[in-house]
């Protein structure tokens, strides 16, 4: 049942932290997928712009690559000041640029929680971010997450053979991960590098339970071409 009195969050207690410095090789562009075009904005600015559009969100990181640098401090200079980010280097893996907005922000006694949220995710609801925001605020680690609706099937052998997996439990991971500063940053002291996709499984290693907060399907993640002509289509209802 829904909390009849959610955890209040203040405002700027939430620093969102954007990882924006992978290679886009399953997206296939020779420039950063992040900087294709989305109704005349690059898709990171619709990504960042909901955050920042946030109350409970006092600061804004982003974790960019050596060699978007130039861009994102020249023709992109003007939507990183409108959105007051702050620019940090990412590094070779997913966690490693989460790690280094982590650092950004882990002193500043005004940040109570972190919302870490792939800049690749341009079309995230305001509602999805406050009810992930109130969870975790509930109880210091909460995710977005889709429930699974295909049905899905376990590869055997070389593909020839399958097996039906059953869905029912079954969510898909969306972004943002939300958790409460000390919780993720004993989650990244704690990080030996073994390989995580995500920033909730670093938590779950750790022993700590990460809610799971339904999230609209259309939360998606630009990994390939035909999912910014799905982004397009969306945004043109
Ligand atoms: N070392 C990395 C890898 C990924 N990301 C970011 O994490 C988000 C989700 O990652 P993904 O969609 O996999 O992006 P890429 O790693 O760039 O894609 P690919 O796996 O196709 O190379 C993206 O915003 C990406 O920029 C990052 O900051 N640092
Ligand atoms: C964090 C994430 O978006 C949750 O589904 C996903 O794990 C990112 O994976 P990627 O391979 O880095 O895109």
């Amino acid at each position: 049942m829904n909390d009849p009195h959610p955890t209040e969050l203040a405002a700027g207690c939430i620093a969102a932290i954007l990882p924006a410095a992978g290679s886009g090789q399953r997206f296939g562009s020779d420039r950063n997928k992040l900087f294709a075009m989305l109704r005349g904005k690059p898709i990171w600015f619709h990504a960042a712009s909901r955050l920042a559009a946030r109350p409970e969100v006092g600061r804004m990181v982003m974790s960019i690559s050596e060699q978007d640098e130039a861009d994102f401090r020249g023709p992109f200079a003007e939507l990183v000041t409108e959105l007051r980010i702050e620019l940090v280097r990412g590094g070779d893996q997913r966690s490693d640029s989460v790690r280094a907005g982590l650092d950004a922000v882990a002193n500043d006694k005004s940040i109570e929680f972190i919302a870490i949220h792939d800049a690749a995710r341009p079309l995230v609801r305001d509602a999805d971010l406050a009810a992930v925001f109130t969870k975790a605020a509930e109880t210091g680690a909460a995710i977005l997450a889709a429930p699974v609706t295909a049905t899905l099937k376990r590869k055997l052998d070389d593909g020839n053979a399958s097996r039906t997996v059953d869905r029912s439990e079954l969510y898909s991971a969306l972004t943002p991960q939300v958790f409460r500063l000390d919780v993720l940053r004993r989650a990244y002291d704690r990080d030996r590098g073994r390989p995580a996709t995500d920033d909730a499984q670093l938590v779950e290693r750790i022993g700590h339970p990460v809610a799971l907060v339904h999230g609209s399907a259309d939360n998606l993640k630009i990994t390939h071409p035909e999912d910014l002509r799905i982004a397009e289509a969306i945004l043109a209802r």
